[in-house]
């Protein structure tokens, strides 16, 4: 098992943060025209906690990762895919590098299970996709409850965020996003803890519909905020 220290690390803070807010941000938002609700719902939300979001396109993680607030992406960590990321040196080094990612086993039997409790142990927030896979048709797949399973486990809450429109700017397949600046809103709700009595696979629901919820109310609000500025007649 990786110990903590990586991701705990302020030297590696350091350098995440010129690479994502430094490179990353600029460049995602010169493609994109991104829109960011509900900020204000992190303020004085001490980590650990678990971001939870839906995920359907390769943009999420970096779109999570200029949208949050800096006090929030500072040491925050990226669940991705070992088969997909982990399998050549260069992309495993990108992924850790920008996302402070740490390997979520999706094909063995035996998964890393340590990991997750380390970091949140540790004190580092947790960015978990709960559908597990990009979504193939833009709508949100139903949630696996791992991420709720952590939460009731650890103590900790989950941070509900909705994407709205990455799918549009870049599916699945599309190796760059489409052109125009298309629109992609992100909505960060109020932490969730699981009720006594609710176990994961109930929390986890809840979640998704929470995610779901947001995702209705980025839209609403991102078309509102348009029309008052004369985008939409
Ligand atoms: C031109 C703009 C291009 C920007 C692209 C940057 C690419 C960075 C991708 C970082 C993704 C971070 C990790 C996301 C979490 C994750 O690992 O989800 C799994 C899927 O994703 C891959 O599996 P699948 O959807 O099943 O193909």
């Amino acid at each position: 098992m990786t110990d903590a220290s990586r991701y705990t690390s302020r030297g590696h803070a350091g350098l995440r943060f010129f690479a994502q807010r430094g490179l990353m941000r600029p460049f995602i938002w010169s493609l994109l025209s991104v829109k960011v609700y509900g900020t204000e719902h992190l303020d004085g939300v001490e980590p650990p906690y678990i971001v939870v979001a839906n995920h359907s396109s390769h943009l999420d993680a970096p779109l999570l990762m200029g949208a949050l607030p800096r006090k929030a992406t500072r040491y925050l960590a990226t669940g991705t895919a070992a088969d997909y990321f982990y399998q050549v040196r260069w992309s495993r080094t990108l992924t850790e590098l920008f996302f402070n990612s740490f390997p979520v086993e999706r094909t063995k039997v035996r998964g890393r299970n340590g990991m997750t409790r380390q970091l949140l142990n540790a004190g580092v927030p947790l960015l978990l996709f709960p559908e597990g896979t990009r979504s193939m048709s833009g709508e949100m797949a139903a949630f696996k409850p791992g991420a709720a399973a952590l939460s009731i486990s650890q103590g900790v809450p989950c941070v509900p965020v909705a994407i709205a429109g990455a799918y549009d700017a870049m599916p699945k397949g599309a190796s760059w996003p489409k052109s125009g600046r298309p629109p992609v809103t992100l909505n960060i709700g109020r932490p969730m803890s699981a009720f006594p009595e609710e176990d994961a696979v109930d929390f986890s629901d809840r979640l998704a519909k929470e995610v779901r919820a947001l995702t209705d109310e980025a839209m609403e609000r991102r078309e509102r905020d348009d029309r008052a500025r004369g985008k939409i007649n």
